[in-house]
């Protein structure tokens, strides 16, 4: 198996590129959070890793002159930093993150699954056709500020309109706390446009529906083609094929662009935080409704269904709120009910465990 790590730092900003200013590990993203998790010894005896991808078979982490393949393990993904233990390289302790994007796993038993970590910002995009949903949009937002990372909103294919500004209203009515961004991806625009959250030793990822340009936007910012070609076929040992894909790019000024498949079709789990900050002007109305439970529904005094009817809240925006709120309240059962089967499966183990020491 080949892989080109040419444009991948550290080695190129030892090589004095244009990043020459940062050290090896800010090249990959090493702040200060980090940091002060750790004292110097832990930096000697154990040096930090970034896990740059993730495997079935491992994870490939890259440091300062370290470029190595630790085993897999499900409490880590890619985006964040280990001290790498070299006596024992499995239990390297994983250093807490700045952000963390989860989803439920397809399928029925809906595990938790770690997309991805320590990401800055995240641009979600849409495109000026019939990809432009609000509720989309909404539901990216409320991932994102669930995942504690700062959303943009990147409006693409403003080229093809005549009426771009429609587009850009109704993104920027999504809140008053997102950026929006309206573009066309193609050429040199991306760059100057995002510049301000592409920044050296930041990370960066894309979320958004397939064909918005997504990739468009990445390669702009990275000068080249670099995400489309970056799909290896390899035959691994049993002969199969499997496809592995370079998960973090450097953008020429040092900045990192986190781009996972995990990031595609994520839903909401657990996001009832996330959606309240998003939807901060609707849970203040609710705190003046008359009772404390009110459901916004047909009860008397509801300051929320007041806002409706003075036209100072969106119907349709309640609508959504509604509808989030709802799927979250679905996916977070599922997962209490797992955990709740999980804890009672446990006690059971272990009350069978009990019974067999006391015939021992
Ligand atoms: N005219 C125009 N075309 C664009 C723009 N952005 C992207 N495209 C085109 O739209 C198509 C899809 O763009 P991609 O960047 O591959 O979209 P993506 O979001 O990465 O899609 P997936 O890889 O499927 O997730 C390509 O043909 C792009 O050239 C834009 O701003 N204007
Ligand atoms: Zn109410």
């Amino acid at each position: 198996m080949t892989r080109d790590y040419s444009n991948f730092l550290p080695q190129r900003a030892r090589d004095g590129g244009s990043q020459a200013s940062l050290s090896p590990l800010q090249a990959l993203g090493w702040q200060p959070f980090f940091a002060q998790q750790v004292s110097v010894d832990d930096m000697i005896a154990t040096p930090p890793v970034r896990v740059v991808e993730v495997h079935r078979s491992g994870l490939h982490v890259l440091g300062d002159d370290i470029d190595t393949t630790l085993p897999p393990r499900a409490d880590v993904t890619v985006g964040d930093w280990l001290m790498l233990d070299p006596s024992h390289p499995r239990s390297s302790r994983a250093l807490e993150r700045t952000s963390l994007i989860k989803r439920r796993a397809p399928g029925t038993d809906r595990q938790e699954q770690l997309i991805a970590a320590n990401i800055d910002t995240v641009f979600i995009v849409t495109s000026c056709n019939q990809d432009f949903k609000v509720a989309r949009l909404e539901r990216y937002a409320a991932l994102a500020f669930e995942a504690r990372i700062t959303p943009v909103i990147v409006v693409t294919k403003t080229d093809l309109v005549t009426d771009a500004q429609s587009y850009i209203d109704a993104a920027r009515a999504v809140s008053e706390m997102i950026e929006v961004v309206a573009l066309d991806a193609r050429g040199s625009a991306p760059k100057a446009d995002l510049a301000a959250w592409c920044k050296p030793g930041k990370t960066v990822a894309f979320l958004g529906s397939s064909g918005v340009g997504k990739s468009t936007l990445a390669n702009a910012l990275l000068d080249s083609q670099f995400i489309e070609t970056q799909t290896i076929r390899e035959d691994d040992a049993k002969g199969r094929h499997t496809t592995t894909r370079r998960e973090l790019h450097a953008m020429p000024n040092g900045c990192l662009i986190l781009d996972t498949p995990g990031m595609r079709e994520l839903q909401l789990t657990d996001a009832a935080d996330g959606i309240n900050d998003l939807f901060a002007d609707i849970q203040e109305l609710a705190t003046q409704c008359r009772f404390n439970d009110c459901q916004h529904e047909t009860e008397p005094g509801c300051a929320v269904l007041k806002a409706v009817d003075e036209g100072v809240l969106d119907a349709r925006r309640l609508g959504r709120w509604r509808k989030l709120m709802a799927e979250d309240a679905f996916n977070s059962a599922s997962l209490a009910e797992r955990r709740s089967r999980d804890k009672a499966f446990g006690k059971m183990v272990r009350g069978v465990k009990k019974i067999k020491d006391v015939r021992r």
